[in-house]
């Protein structure tokens, strides 16, 4: 078995020490043993320490195990997620059980049995790499979070659809109830999720987002519910999965309409008992998550086809929340992309934008297939390319409009909307417009100046 991890060893009698210095080197890939259990939290700063293998007496001849419970305590408040096994020459079960409640990992009595203390050890090496992992990926959705910044806060503009969909949400919210949340793409399905999150009772905790139509079938079981070490040839540690990393808090998970018919399966069963087995385990582990899905697929159409599960559309739909289409929120478009403009006005340092008329009408005219994601990105690009204050439609790269036909009156008209749909096709790369439309770059650049585009 290869070592592995760092174990911290406090006990006053050195023949103890000596004793599990020897055993426990064939187990940890380090083990540091101390006399003095005040030395405990400066041995801790190291950020080494995988397991605590703590002695519960230490001033001679006070047997009462206080000590032991008093330097639990002590290592609790310094790094609560390090796994404490308690070690006692007494075979106090009070003691035991007072211990445990006050958070110790297990309890092992002396004298020792060599492989039972080996197996209890390994077993808190392991909770602390479970406790590890899911503190990292924490840190991941906290960062994440943070990334969506500026364009985080919620704009939920003044249309009836959106103020329904808010009102249901502020409902919905406070309850555990399952909820699947539907929408074209772009439209905020991700950021609705969030914000039931955050109206929610487990707005302390993490939610944890899996896109499921990223996950393939080979990990789908390891990625939602975690695998032991040597489940199979990768499986080189134990890993937590994403339900039990959300474990208190909120999973989401986005594209459930992209889950193939057999994982629809294992992942129904999950729902129904709110237990997971780790591949590789046969242990079940409860977990107590609250659900949200999101989809733009028409599920309801999938059931009757034949490719998605109707018990699971049941399991995961018990509240419905539609966000409309962009086009279909009126003036919402202009609340939006005013949010968008003031965020990515602080973020390029040009204060003080604001839209020609021409552009509003412009903006409130377009379909918006892509949605809000489409207009943020619309606005973050015309934000950098403008050089005025006001913004006129020129400083924007409207995709056109299916069927749209421009009144084009002279050649020149042509040469411009020309030049205009080459730099939306090919996203604003000069090289592949002048290569596709047959002229130099340079050529493209006088024409771009003098067409203002
Ligand atoms: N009401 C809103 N207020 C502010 N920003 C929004 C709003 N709705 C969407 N956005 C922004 O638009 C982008 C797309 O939103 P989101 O990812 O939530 O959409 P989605 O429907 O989940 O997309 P997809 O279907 O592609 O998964 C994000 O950057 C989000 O911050």
């Amino acid at each position: 078995m290869a070592k592995q991890g760092t174990i911290l060893v406090v006990d006053d009698n050195k023949a103890v020490l000596n004793a599990l210095e020897m055993l426990l080197a064939g187990v940890f890939r380090e083990v540091i043993t101390i006399r003095t259990p005040n030395q405990i939290e400066a041995t801790l700063e190291s950020g080494r320490v995988d397991v605590v293998l703590l002695d519960m007496n230490f001033s001679a001849g006070i047997n009462t195990g206080n000590e032991g419970l008093y330097w639990l305590s002590r290592i609790k408040g310094y790094a609560a997620e390090i796994p404490v096994v308690l070690f006692t020459a007494y075979a106090d079960i009070d003691l035991a059980v007072r211990a445990v409640k006050e958070g110790a990992t297990d309890f092992v009595v002396k004298p020792w049995d060599n492989a039972k203390l080996v197996a209890t050890l390994l077993a808190a090496y392991r909770l602390h790499e479970s406790r590890r992992e899911v503190k990292q990926l924490k840190a991941k959705e906290e960062v994440l979070k943070g990334q969506l910044s500026p364009e985080r806060t919620v704009v939920w503009g003044e249309s009836d659809a959106m103020c329904r969909v808010r009102q249901l949400i502020e409902k919905v919210a406070v309850t555990d109830a399952n909820v699947l949340i539907t929408g074209e793409n772009g439209t905020g399905k991700e950021i609705v999720a969030r914000e039931i999150h955050a109206l929610s009772g487990r707005k302390g905790e993490v939610m944890i987002s899996v896109d499921m139509g990223a996950i393939t079938e080979t990990l789908f079981e390891s990625e939602l519910f975690g695998h032991v070490k040597g489940a199979f040839t990768d499986a080189r540690e134990d890993r937590v999965g994403k339900f039990e990393a959300a474990n208190k808090g909120t999973l989401f998970l986005d594209e459930i309409g992209n889950l193939s018919y057999a994982l629809q399966s294992k992942l129904l069963a999950t729902l129904q008992s709110r237990k997971v087995i780790r591949v590789g385990s046969n242990k079940p582990v409860d977990v107590n998550i609250r659900l949200i899905c999101a989809t733009n697929s028409d599920l309801p159409r999938m059931v009757k086809e034949g490719t998605f599960r109707e018990d699971l559309l049941y399991r995961i739909n018990t509240i419905h929340v539609e966000v409309p289409p962009l086009r279909e929120r009126g003036n919402d478009i202009l609340l939006l992309a005013e949010a968008f403009l003031r965020d990515y006005g602080r973020k390029y340092r040009k204060p003080d934008l604001s839209f020609s008329s021409e552009t509003r009408q412009r903006l409130l005219g377009y379909s918006w297939p892509g949605n809000v994601r489409e207009l943020q990105h619309t606005v973050e690009k015309a934000v950098i390319m403008c050089d005025r204050q006001v913004l006129t439609p020129e400083d924007f790269l409207f995709k056109s409009e299916p069927g749209e036909i421009a009144p084009l009156e002279t050649l020149e008209d042509m040469e411009r909307e020309m030049i205009r749909k080459a730099l939306v096709r090919h996203e604003g790369n000069l090289s592949a417009v002048a290569s596709r439309l047959g002229i130099t770059r340079q050529t493209l650049y006088n024409k771009m100046k003098k067409f203002n585009l």
